[in-house]
C-alpha cells in the first residue's frame, strides 16, 4: 500500500452500498487483547496491529486467525465503513463500500469515526425500529500520523484527547443505511 505496509485493493468495481469483507478474528477479552499488544505483538508486528474493539467486553483479535481485513488500512476521506452489526445475538464487523469502488482501488476506512461502534439490534424487542449505537474509541497511548495523503488528512490515524470519549447514541434503521460524513 502507498499509504502503509499491506492494504487491501478491490479487484472488480462495487457500487455504494455493497457489502465488501467481514472482519474475522478471534474473539477475546479487552485485557487479554491488551496484554497480548503488550507483551507479544508489539515486537511480532512492528507498529500495527489487529485488533478491533466491539465494545467493553470484546475485542476481535485477527493477529493470527481471520480475513484479509485486518490489513484494511486508515484513511481520513475513506471508500468504506465499517459496522458491527448483531444478527440474532451474535455480532458482525461488516465492512461496506461508502461510494462506488473502482477496480484496483485501495479499501480504507476511518479508523477514528469507524472503529468500535456497535449496533445493539432492537428490532427484536417489542420497541422497534431503533437501533442503539454505542461509540468508544480505542485506547492508545500514541498519536499515529496518518499517510492516506488526502487533502483533507487529520494528520494521525488516532486521536488520544476523541479515544477517552465514550457518548451512546440511538439511530434508526433507515439513518444506519445512510452513511454520512
Ligand atoms: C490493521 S493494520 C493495517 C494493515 C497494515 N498496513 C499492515 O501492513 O499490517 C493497522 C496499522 O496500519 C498502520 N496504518 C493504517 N492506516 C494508516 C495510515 N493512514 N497512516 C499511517 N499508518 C497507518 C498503523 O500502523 C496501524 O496501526
Amino acid at each position: 500500500s502507498r499509504i502503509h505496509g499491506f492494504g487491501v485493493f478491490a479487484k472488480v468495481a462495487h457500487k455504494a452500498g455493497d457489502m465488501m469483507i467481514e472482519y474475522i478474528g478471534e474473539l477475546v477479552r479487552p485485557p487479554i487483547s491488551d496484554l497480548r499488544e503488550r507483551r507479544i505483538y508489539n515486537s511480532l508486528v512492528g507498529a500495527g496491529t489487529y485488533m478491533f474493539r466491539i465494545d467493553d467486553e470484546r475485542v476481535i483479535d485477527a493477529t493470527r486467525a481471520g480475513s484479509i481485513a485486518h490489513l484494511i488500512n486508515h484513511s481520513c476521506e475513506p471508500n468504506c465503513y465499517s459496522r458491527v452489526i448483531s444478527v440474532l445475538g451474535d455480532e458482525h464487523i461488516i465492512i461496506f463500500a461508502k461510494r462506488d469502488i473502482d477496480p484496483w482501488e485501495e479499501l480504507t476506512y476511518d479508523y477514528r469515526s469507524d472503529l468500535n461502534i456497535i449496533l445493539l439490534l432492537v428490532s427484536r424487542c417489542s420497541f422497534t425500529n431503533n437501533l442503539y449505537a454505542l461509540f468508544r474509541f480505542v485506547s492508545n497511548e500514541q498519536r499515529l500520523p496518518c499517510y492516506c495523503g488526502f487533502p483533507k488528512c487529520r494528520g494521525v490515524v488516532n486521536d488520544v484527547e476523541a479515544e477517552v470519549q465514550s457518548t451512546k447514541i440511538r439511530v434508526t434503521r433507515s439513518e444506519l443505511f445512510q452513511q454520512k460524513d
